[in-house]
């Protein structure tokens, strides 16, 4: 689904941000990009989305290599940016604008997910707040079924009731044979959603594995006292936030403390 070998790419007068960066990912997966302020996951989204031209390497998508912009590529990708600015249009004449783009763009749901998020359809889109212009933008591009779907941010701006049904959302309306990526640095809003990490770092791929994989391998836990094996510790009022081997036992993975353990030198493999 999307494939990237030995990609490198700086910015003009930059140093390289990415170099030799391979990756392999296929259908059906929610996958978590995260990483450091300045890593470099918008970036790579941008790459992927053929918004940006790789220096070396190739990336394709489907078989489709994103730079080109081709119609065929552009049909079954859907990149939601952290930033956006919106036509002055309302939310019903856009779609019947651009639906057609999308050839499995699918109104009902569109309409659904519209009605969950309470958006009025006659709102002029440049006149709607940020947390709703966003809640349009994940809608829409979820309606569009595209095999790919990438989200930057997608939760920031939104309210405490719209992250549980952006959840909702995400894991209710997917097809087998779509993907979706989500850059984030709000894990929790995502931690019962994605079924992979992928954490970049310094122009590289420093982490990739599934959430089943973690829970079965490792035990995320807070304790009052700690236990001798212990891969990461962090103080918490009730105790301790540990990362030990699991004892046969799958625990839910805690995301912030797999990346602050990772960020303190834990190989998890
Ligand atoms: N248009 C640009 N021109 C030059 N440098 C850029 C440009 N956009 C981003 N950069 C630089 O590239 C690096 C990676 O930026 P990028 O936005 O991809 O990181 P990020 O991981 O998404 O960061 P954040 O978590 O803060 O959103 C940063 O050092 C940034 O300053």
């Amino acid at each position: 689904m999307i494939t990237i070998n030995n990609l490198s790419f700086a910015y003009k007068k930059q140093a390289p941000l990415f170099k030799d960066l391979s990756l392999e990912e296929g259908a059906g997966q929610i996958i978590g990009l995260l990483g450091k302020n300045g890593a470099g996951k918008t970036t790579l989204l941008q790459l992927i989305s053929g918004l940006l031209t790789p220096n070396a390497g190739e990336i394709t998508v489907n078989g489709q290599i994103p730079i080109k912009r081709s119609p065929e590529f552009l049909e079954q990708i859907y990149f939601v940016p952290e930033e956006f600015i919106m036509p002055t249009v309302k939310i019903f004449k856009f779609v019947e604008a651009h639906a057609g783009f999308y050839p499995r763009f699918d109104r009902t749901l569109f309409n659904d997910l519209i009605k969950q998020f309470e958006l009025d359809q006659n709102k002029v889109l440049s006149k709607m707040s940020h947390g709703q212009k966003k809640k349009f933008r994940i809608a829409f591009a979820l309606s569009t079924k595209c095999q790919v779907i990438i989200l930057d941010e997608p939760t920031n701006g939104l309210d405490i009731p719209s992250k549980a049904i952006f959840r909702q959302m995400v894991a209710g309306a997917l097809e087998d044979d779509q993907t979706v990526l989500i850059s984030t640095h709000q894990v929790k809003d995502v931690e019962t959603l994605i079924d992979k990490i992928l954490l970049v770092d310094n122009g590289r791929i420093i982490f990739n594995n599934t959430i089943i994989d973690l829970s079965e391998k490792y035990d995320f836990k807070i304790v009052s006292h700690l236990p001798e094996q212990v891969l990461y510790s962090e103080l918490n009022p009730m105790g301790y936030k540990v990362v030990t081997a699991a004892n046969g036992n799958t625990s839910e993975v805690d995301i912030e403390l797999l990346f602050n353990a990772i960020n303190d030198g834990v190989k998890f493999n």
